[in-house]
């Protein structure tokens, strides 16, 4: 057990780390995806498909095994086509990530929070229709239309002037971004799943929309019932006034970044990141790790550097030799042979007429996991003469 674990950590290369790390990525992002915005049952279909197909390579089950390798290809193609949405969002917010760039949902502070908090309670006792917009990570431009810029500091009489039913630029939702009420007027896409909004409207079904096809959220105010709605990742609830700042200082937390999430969802990502490495480790144990040592036999060119111009070597010209390496598969698999040659220096002659080499420390290019065999021939000689024009050429 020791002397395979020794093994084991003396034969990974630094390859076969970064090899784990992509895909331990990659489990990653899929993870967090079928946790966030994927069924719970499709996340069960995709784990079972996943052991069985493991299990398929592991017992060496032909039929199954093809029936995977054919059946991936559509079905990867289906998954594109039905999770399209999902894709394009989740490069959306890769690209706007922090890894990429600087979060733009600058933490609001406590102020912000409360003033916008009063003036949404506010206009909800009176009434007043309001819908508020706030960006996550993901650009906003592809899904609203229109708007004024305002760039306004945030204030309750601001906000109440412009949603007051009498005011020109009530129409539409306001966007807050960078701590200042960029605009008004925004038209956002309405969504269609009707049930969710129940007795609301355009205001309401544009509030969902938007949440449906971004990671913006959004707070919508009935003018007719007087209550205050939360849209974010595709649904529509009803909120208590008093649970508005909760939900946006929740909401501008996770936008920030790590430093302010609670213990249990950063628990719960540890836990995530945890799982993935796990997976890629037996992923690679499975497929990639190779202990069985094969053995190959290459034909490599001979090649003569730097040969005098006025000497040519005479026949029989050896020009290929037959090397047998040895080796794990995944150490083949990163074998160039047609960088692979028996490279002889013939600068050095000193008026010497037949020069030898060995071959095998002249063999070049070969990776550092594999070893040399065998080597045909084991030497090289080769008788050097002037070339007949010589004297002409020197002259
Ligand atoms: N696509 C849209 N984007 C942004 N705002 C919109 C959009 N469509 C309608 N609105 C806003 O919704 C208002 C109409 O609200 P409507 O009464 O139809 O909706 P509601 O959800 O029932 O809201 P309320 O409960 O306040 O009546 C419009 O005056 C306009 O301000």
């Amino acid at each position: 057990m020791w002397f395979q674990l020794n093994e084991l950590v003396e034969s990974i290369r630094v390859a076969d780390l970064l090899d784990i790390a992509i895909v331990a990525s990659l489990l990653y992002l899929t993870f967090v995806w079928l946790r966030d915005r994927a069924s719970r049952s499709l996340g069960i279909v995709a784990c079972v498909l996943g052991v069985i197909f493991l299990l398929a390579r592991w017992l060496d089950l032909y039929l199954t095994t093809m029936a995977f390798h054919y059946g991936s290809v559509g079905m990867l193609i289906a998954m594109v086509v039905v999770f399209q949405h999902d894709l394009r969002h989740g490069f959306e917010r890769l690209a706007s990530s922090r890894w990429f760039r600087r979060s733009h949902a600058d933490l609001p502070c406590r102020k912000i929070v409360d003033t916008i908090t009063e003036a949404v309670a506010d206009m909800a006792d009176n009434r007043i229709g309001a819908l508020i917009i706030f960006p996550g990570r993901e650009p906003l431009e592809r899904h609203v239309r229109g708007g004024i810029d305002v760039d306004g500091k945030i204030s309750q009489q601001l906000l109440l002037s412009i949603f007051h039913p009498k005011s020109p630029g009530h129409d539409g939702a306001v966007l807050i971004t960078q701590n200042r009420i960029a605009q008004l007027g925004l038209h956002l896409p309405l969504t269609t799943q009707l049930s969710q909004i129940h007795d609301g409207g355009t205001r309401h079904a544009a509030a969902l929309g938007l949440a449906e096809c971004s990671d913006a959220i959004a707070l919508v105010v009935s003018e007719e019932r007087g209550t205050i709605s939360l849209a974010r990742d595709s649904t529509l609830t009803v909120i208590e006034p008093a649970d508005v700042a909760e939900h946006l200082r929740a909401y501008f937390c996770e936008q920030s970044g790590d430093g302010c999430r609670n213990r249990e969802s950063r628990r719960v990502d540890w836990l995530t990141k945890l799982t993935a490495v796990l997976a890629a480790v037996t992923l690679w144990l499975l497929f990639a790790y190779h202990t069985d040592t094969i053995q190959r036999t290459l034909v490599v060119p001979i090649e003569y550097r730097n040969l005098p111009a006025t000497l040519e070597i005479d026949d029989p010209k050896p020009t290929h030799a037959e090397v047998t390496l040895s080796g794990s598969e995944p150490a083949f698999a990163v074998l160039n042979p047609r960088e692979l040659a028996v490279s002889l220096e013939v600068k050095d002659v000193n008026g010497r007429r037949v020069l030898s080499w060995q071959t095998e420390p002249n063999l070049v290019n070969i990776p550092r996991e594999l070893r040399v065999q065998n080597m045909s021939p084991e030497t090289v000689i080769v008788t050097l003469r002037e070339k007949p024009n010589s004297h002409e050429l020197a002259q």
